[in-house]
């Protein structure tokens, strides 16, 4: 009996033992109700958020996207077990993000494009100020939009052999002035002259070398190098971080906070033009004609 009694005992402490380390497993990594095309996940032990931009096949920044990741980064921000979080692509070794969403500037009304750029505006300001250390973790190449995501984070970390730019110019649309400000603060005005002007995409290795990104690694480095980073930023501490990260940022915020009005009324202006239309047609087509 007694015999009995000490391995029941035994069987209810293994039991116990393994809800518990269970419970420890699960609680160290929390998956947020993602949407499918970002997802999140929480480190309880760091506080860190790994949002990962999933919407095939190119991440493109279509309404939903811009949505899904401006909520993501807002909800970030709310929540006070978060220290800071790095952001990626699920199409590794392809894609970061292959920027706006082209088909929803073309042919389309005054009224889709207006609701289009205030989700554009509201992506900006929320990335911009999200008050955390953030850290891009560039797994593939980064147009134009996906070039500007990632200049909205603190630290820049690339995979080598792929291209990044603000290169509006060669599809006929200029990037917006708060794109231009983005590279201007990573580059300074002379580097970002010429890359605007021109379009230029650059490769990784030119990128690191005028200041476009911090680190270019393999890909297989390019995270764990970006957690690495994100653990020396986290030790700022707050709310030190995000003041000082607020006034470097606030002078293009607040232009844009005081007249989004204006900004998406040039925008809708801009891009109804018929030789920008026409410009934007021939680009898409010839996106599709790539593969052929
Ligand atoms: C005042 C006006 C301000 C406007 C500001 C605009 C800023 C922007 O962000 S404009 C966005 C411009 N984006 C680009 O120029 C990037 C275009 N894409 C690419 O260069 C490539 O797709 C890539 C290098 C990112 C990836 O190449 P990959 O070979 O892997 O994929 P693809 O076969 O080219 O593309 C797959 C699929 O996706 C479609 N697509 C690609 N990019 C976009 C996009 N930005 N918007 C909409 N759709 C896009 C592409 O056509 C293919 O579609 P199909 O499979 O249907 O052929």
């Amino acid at each position: 009996i007694q015999a009995l009694q000490i391995s029941e005992n035994k069987i209810i402490k293994t039991k116990m033992l393994s809800r518990a380390c269970f419970r420890q497993f699960s609680a160290s990594i929390r998956r947020m109700s993602s949407t499918n095309i970002v997802e999140t996940n929480i480190d309880s032990g760091t506080g860190f958020a790994t949002v990962t931009l999933s919407q095939p096949p190119v991440n493109s920044l279509d309404k939903n996207l811009l949505t899904a990741i401006t909520d993501r980064f807002k909800k970030l921000s709310d929540d006070s077990s978060v220290t800071g979080a790095i952001l990626t692509s699920k199409f590794d070794g392809k894609v970061f993000s292959a920027g706006l969403n082209i088909v929803d500037m073309f042919q389309k009304s005054d009224d889709h494009l207006g609701e289009f750029w205030g989700m554009v505006q509201e992506w900006y300001l929320t990335i911009q100020g999200f008050p955390k250390p953030l850290v891009s973790a560039i797994n593939g190449h980064a147009p134009t939009g996906g070039c500007a995501m990632a200049l909205m984070s603190d630290y820049r970390v690339m995979v080598e052999g792929k291209t990044i730019g603000l290169n509006e110019t060669l599809l006929g649309i200029v990037a917006p002035f708060f794109f231009a400000d983005l590279m201007i603060a990573a580059v300074g005005r002379r580097h970002a002259e010429f890359a605007l002007n021109n379009g230029y995409l650059y490769t990784s290795d030119e990128a690191l070398k005028i200041g476009l990104v911090d680190e270019v690694v393999n890909l297989d480095q390019v995270v764990p190098t970006a957690l690495k980073i994100l653990t020396k930023m986290t030790k700022t501490p707050q709310p030190a971080y995000q003041v000082c990260k607020n006034f470097l940022r606030k002078e293009t915020m607040d232009t844009l906070r005081n007249d989004r009005a204006g900004d998406i009324a040039h925008f809708v202006g801009f891009v109804q033009q018929p030789n920008v239309q026409k410009a934007i047609g021939g680009y898409l087509q010839a996106l599709k004609q790539r593969k052929k």
